[in-house]
């Protein structure tokens, strides 16, 4: 198996993208550390994993608070005298306020939010990425995997979100800089957007999702399983040329493309840098959308472009 032997951690995969990881890691053959707040729910994937004959170890972290942290590294590297593998920072808790606040400005919604969304999803991916280091740096490899998005690109959801996802981009690229000669890759990786449980709820399942445009529905109505991102993971993780990818954003769509991958249940993966879906996004312009080949992708420096820093 592709991941035989390899000591792997997930944050936060008691559901969503998390959980689609965890299951694809353990399915090739990696044991995975998986962590969330609730113990139940932990159970639920750990459960699952087993099912399908993997091996997981659910461990209980707030990636919110830097004690957990520590405890959860210092298990690790006792339980696996001192291996890790690869980490996953995916831990999020973001979601339920992004929906509740959808079309608020900064200035209307609580300040707080910037904590609900930045204390687990960056402050606390920077915690584990230290400790992760040191054990990975002792053993002169390793993978740290950002889960981002998009929204690091330019303005989506809320300011809180977007800065959050820029940082985190950040956080793989200036990582890298400071492990590529230790031999440990670091990387950013923006899934598409995904049918997780949480989406399911609050936008597939509702005739019209409030403050939700209709577009965004559509494309969640296209969107990839919450395995995806695993399964492009497990490529990446025995890429031979893995080290010319360290500090980059990775795209699920392009990963898929280049590992010749199809999603879980056999669709193919939306690309959404093809020229085809950038004009489904833009009014006026969409119905080129239906006359436009499928193989043309926006080109990468337009995609820089696009975040009008310059
Ligand atoms: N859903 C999408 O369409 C989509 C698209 C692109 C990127 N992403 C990104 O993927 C990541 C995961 O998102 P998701 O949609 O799976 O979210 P989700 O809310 O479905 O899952 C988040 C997971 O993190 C856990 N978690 C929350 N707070 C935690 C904490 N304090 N400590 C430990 N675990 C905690 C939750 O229990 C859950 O398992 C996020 O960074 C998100 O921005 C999501």
């Amino acid at each position: 198996m592709a991941l035989s032997g390899w000591i792997c951690l997930v944050t936060g995969a008691s559901r969503g993208i998390g959980r689609g990881i965890a299951l694809q890691l353990s399915e090739a053959g990696a044991t995975v550390y998986i962590t969330g707040r609730q113990e139940n729910t932990l159970k639920h994937t750990a459960a699952e994993v087993k099912e399908r004959g993997g091996n997981c170890i659910p461990v209980i972290c707030d990636s919110s608070k830097e004690g957990d942290i520590e405890a959860l590294f210092e298990r690790i590297k006792e339980e696996q005298n001192g291996r890790l593998d690869m980490l996953v920072n995916n831990a999020y808790a973001g979601v339920q306020v992004i929906f509740d606040n959808m079309g608020k400005k900064f200035w209307e919604t609580d300040p707080s939010m910037w904590d609900t969304i930045n204390n687990t999803g960056l402050r606390g991916h920077y915690f584990c990425s230290v400790y992760a280091a040191r054990l990975m740096v002792a053993q002169g490899k390793g993978l740290i995997i950002m889960i981002s998005s998009m929204g690091g690109l330019r303005y989506l959801f809320n300011v809180p979100y977007g800065v959050g996802k820029a940082a985190c981009d950040r956080l793989a690229a200036d990582t890298a800089v400071e492990l590529k000669s230790r031999g440990v890759a670091s990387v950013s990786l923006w899934p598409g957007a995904v049918q997780t449980e949480m989406i399911s709820k609050m936008v597939l399942e509702k005739d019209q999702p409030l403050g939700v445009d209709p577009k965004f529905k559509d494309v969640f109505e296209n969107g990839e399983t919450t395995e995806l991102s695993g399964r492009c993971i497990v490529e990446l993780a025995k890429d031979q040329n893995l080290m010319s990818l360290t500090g980059k954003v990775l795209m699920t769509c392009d990963l898929a493309r280049r590992y010749n991958l199809k999603d879980v249940d056999g669709r193919n993966v939306l690309d959404y840098t093809s020229l085809k879906f950038a004009l489904t996004q833009v009014p006026y312009l969409s119905w080129l959308s239906s006359i436009t080949p499928s193989f043309l992708r926006v080109p990468r420096f337009i995609l820089t472009l696009a975040s009008g820093r310059f």
